[in-house]
């Protein structure tokens, strides 16, 4: 079975055939850095080193780049706002990115180019665009020539017509037909600048993205990736800036990823909705999160509540105490038990299933629903009298390869189920022997992790509070 990808670009699932065998190079627009990040902002970082790692999982070598754009209008008007030089203001919240997604279990990429480091590739670019006649100054800044791009829409799937009826030229701005866009910004008075060809100024948002995708990457590249809502115009304006330069394609496959709502409406900065992921870690255990995000297909919306996201924490702790039971039992058992090969195959039929799901357009909603189907049958096989070390290791290999795929934590600071029942045995033990001090003390111990006791006729019962 091959690797099928939905792409933005076909609207088809298609089969995934890299440029070069073995290898990926893959591109996922970044955050703009003028705050911290939102659990919106954080679903492309979680989504996409899932594709990532999927893809290396498959045996690729993925070369993963993923920028910041540290300069643009909001991050000018953060800076003025706060006082504060715009390199520093977008510095600090370049760490509390890398902090908040490393907290959230995404890998590092092969680079993490930046705007105000790449000025020198951005200009070329321009330039290069300008000679070709695919762009043009016009009092300090330079625009690029929509019309010129034959197939402009052809991502976001609209004629230039349609897009003409809507467009319009802002006041201040200097452009031939209300469909050009900017490459180049003259810079106002006090604002931070570079020097170019055309003058002081800084580049637009969307000539970044292609300057650096072909600076680490190349002219071709496999996967291009952003949230739903950069489909248009950015990634438009990227296919026609990067395949008017080059003449070649810019990406073989698209991937959007669906919206984090907030009550149905998309949680944004702009509309205040937003829970940042700086705050909600401090709350929630960051696979909580991750593993919630992953619950749904990534390209479906997912609307945001405290009590879906609580819903997560349970499930995500029944595989984990799964796990842990696993372990736990694999001292205990050294029979090599007959029928052995019988749950060796039931595990891995579900090891395949795991694939065919992620092979699908990275179903991971349906791979953590196969999750779940191991950890019940790892329960059922829990129950047998005699277990085998052979079967058991099977089973925690497959939660750790899957869980690692998802980029998901198996361990926390949790007692075992069984060793609250060793807990409670030696509690009843002590009291017994009217050893209260002992009971008491266990008591508290089990509290203090989370266990409440209850001793009724039938003997103590327990659960996790
Ligand atoms: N509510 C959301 N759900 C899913 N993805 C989102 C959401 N909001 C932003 N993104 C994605 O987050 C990534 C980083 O985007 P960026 O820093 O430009 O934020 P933004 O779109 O300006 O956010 P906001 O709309 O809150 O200002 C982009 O890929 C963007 O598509
Ligand atoms: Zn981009």
């Amino acid at each position: 079975m091959s690797i099928r990808i939905y792409n933005t670009l076909t609207q088809k699932k298609e089969v995934f055939k890299p440029i070069e065998e073995g290898k990926v190079k893959m591109y996922v627009c970044g955050p703009t850095v003028y705050n911290y990040i939102h659990i919106g902002n954080a679903r492309p970082a979680i989504v996409f080193d899932t594709v990532r790692r999927y893809l290396e999982f498959r045996g690729y070598e993925v070369k993963y780049v993923s920028n910041f754009t540290d300069v643009d209008d909001r991050i000018i008007k953060a800076a003025n706002e706060n006082n504060e030089d715009v390199f520093s203001l977008a510095d600090r919240f370049i760490r509390a990115y890398f902090e908040d997604i490393a907290a959230l279990g995404c890998l590092k990429a092969a680079h993490h180019p930046r705007v105000t480091e790449n000025m020198d590739i951005i200009i070329h670019f321009i330039k290069g665009l300008i000679d070709k006649d695919f762009a043009y100054e016009s009092d300090g800044d330079v625009y690029f020539r929509t019309k010129k791009f034959q197939e402009y829409g052809k991502l976001s799937h609209q004629s230039i017509d349609d897009l003409r009826l809507g467009a319009r030229i802002e006041v201040g701005e200097k452009k031939q037909d209300p469909l050009d866009f900017a490459l180049w910004k003259a810079a106002k008075p006090g604002e931070v600048y570079w020097e170019s060809p055309w003058g002081k100024g800084r580049p637009g948002w969307h000539i970044e993205c292609s300057a650096m995708a072909r600076e680490y990457l190349g002219d071709t590249i496999d996967i291009h990736a952003g949230g739903q809502d950069l489909t248009f115009p950015h990634h438009e304006n990227e296919i026609a800036q990067s395949e008017s330069l080059t003449g070649k394609p810019f990406a073989n496959y698209w991937m959007h990823n669906g919206y984090i709502n907030i009550d149905n409406e998309k949680m944004s900065k702009s509309l205040g909705n937003f829970v940042l992921v700086h705050d909600i870690i401090t709350q929630h255990d960051p696979n909580v999160l991750r593993f919630f995000m992953l619950s749904v297909h990534y390209r479906h919306p997912i609307n945001y509540s405290e009590e879906l996201l609580n819903n997560a924490k349970s499930a995500l702790e029944r595989l984990q105490t799964s796990y842990q039971n696993l372990k736990h039992r694999l001292e205990a058992s050294t029979n090599l038990v007959e029928d052995d090969q019988k749950w060796l195959d039931q595990i891995a039929n579900f090891h395949n299933q795991f694939i065919e799901e992620m092979d699908d357009d990275f179903n991971t909603a349906n791979a953590i629903s196969v999750l779940f189907e191991v950890s019940k049958l790892a329960n059922y096989y829990l129950m047998e009298k005699n277990t085998s070390p052979v079967v058991i290791r099977k089973f925690l290999e497959t939660f750790e390869q899957f869980f690692n795929v998802l980029g998901l934590e198996l361990t926390k600071d949790q007692l075992l189920d069984e060793e609250i029942e060793q807990l409670i045995t030696k509690r009843n033990e002590a009291r017994k022997n009217r050893d209260f001090h002992t009971a008491d003390q266990i008591r508290d111990q089990l509290k203090e992790m989370n266990i409440v006791l209850e001793d009724t006729p039938q003997g103590t019962r327990w659960k996790r509070s």
